[in-house]
């Protein structure tokens, strides 16, 4: 079925329908379902190589779908490309930045590129330096940048032309935390400012302040939601257990817990009782567990769990 032409000034920024991409015999991504409101800051999730990158690839006309059909800002992704790429500000994984030219050389080049007017240009790149606190950087050539520098002018890059739309696909890899805590601000700004923001990141945790969720699992959506409502939805407590024994530990719990969580070296439960003992259960299990912890979940336990078996709506 094809997606109705949207109108201008949409409610909906991305729309997607039975969206694949084949690579052969691989499938990266199959058939993939959005429909992403205007301002939303939307987040898609999921480990390496689980289709999220081909995904951007195919909302951004930058690689063809197998199947399936898209509108981004309102416009078909493989018959309205030149449209959509004026709607979209993109910063991916590498820098899109020349390092031999300066910070303010790299801004107007972009910005002829984007066709805008140099006295506008001249105008957006000021903001932009201000916002991202490059202001007394304009003159230095990238390679006197730090990395969350550079970071920064990358999606200082992107958004120069005030695109509705903003798709940043892992931007603060390989960031320490003062850096990534600087992208974040910008990026909380830019969403201030109503822009739609598209994202992908590892760090579950800055995908808490994500308005949605979803997870991608060799290159299936499964449905997500608010990150808090899935942080309260998965239970009250994670209880993670370290035993010899990890099979035991599990039968003897499966009853009153649910079925666990494997990962290297300990079984994680989900506690749905805000009232668990669990003095007791330590009592009852005594010397046939290591170490038992206990702790609120968070976006990452949702990750997980939903990766093992499904908790979104
Ligand atoms: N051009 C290509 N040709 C062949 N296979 C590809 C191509 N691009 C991606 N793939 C494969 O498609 C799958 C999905 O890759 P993709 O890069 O979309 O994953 P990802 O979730 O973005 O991973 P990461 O988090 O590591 O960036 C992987 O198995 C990858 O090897």
């Amino acid at each position: 079925m094809a997606i109705p032409e949207s109108n201008k000034g949409i409610a909906i920024a991305i729309q997607a329908q039975g969206l694949s991409k084949h690579y052969g015999a691989l499938q990266a991504v199959q058939d993939l379902h959005l429909n992403i409101p205007q301002g939303q800051f939307y987040g898609l999730l999921g480990p390496n190589g689980s289709g999220k990158t081909t995904t951007i690839h195919m909302l951004t006309t930058l690689a063809r779908p197998t199947t399936g059909q898209a509108r981004v800002a309102g416009f078909e992704v493989t018959t309205q490309s030149v449209a959509v790429r004026q709607a979209i500000g993109l910063v991916f994984q590498e820098s899109a930045l020349d390092p031999t030219m300066t910070v303010a050389e790299n801004l107007r080049f972009a910005a002829a590129l984007y066709n805008l007017p140099p006295p506008l240009a001249n105008q957006r790149i000021d903001e932009l330096l201000m916002l991202f606190n490059l202001q007394n950087k304009r003159q230095q050539r990238l390679t006197t940048l730090s990395g969350g520098m550079r970071r920064a002018l990358d999606i200082a890059r992107g958004v120069l032309h005030r695109p509705q739309i903003l798709f940043l696909d892992e931007p603060t890899l390989g960031l320490d935390i003062p850096n990534r805590r600087a992208i974040w601000r910008f990026i909380e700004q830019l969403r201030r400012e109503g822009m739609t923001v598209f994202l992908t990141t590892h760090y579950l945790e800055e995908a808490e302040a994500c308005d949605r969720v979803d997870f991608l699992k060799q290159g299936r959506l499964i449905s997500g939601g608010i990150p808090k409502q899935l942080t309260a939805k998965l239970g009250d407590y994670i209880l993670e257990l370290e035993a010899e024994e990890m099979d035991t530990v599990e039968n003897r719990l499966k009853g009153r817990l649910g079925s666990a969580l494997w990962e290297p070296g300990s079984l994680s439960f989900r506690v749905t009782d805000p009232q668990f003992s669990f003095a007791s259960l330590q009592e009852e299990l005594g010397n046939t567990v290591s170490a038992m912890r206990w702790r609120r979940p968070n976006l990452n336990d949702v990750f997980l769990w939903t990766l093992n078996d499904g908790v979104g709506d």
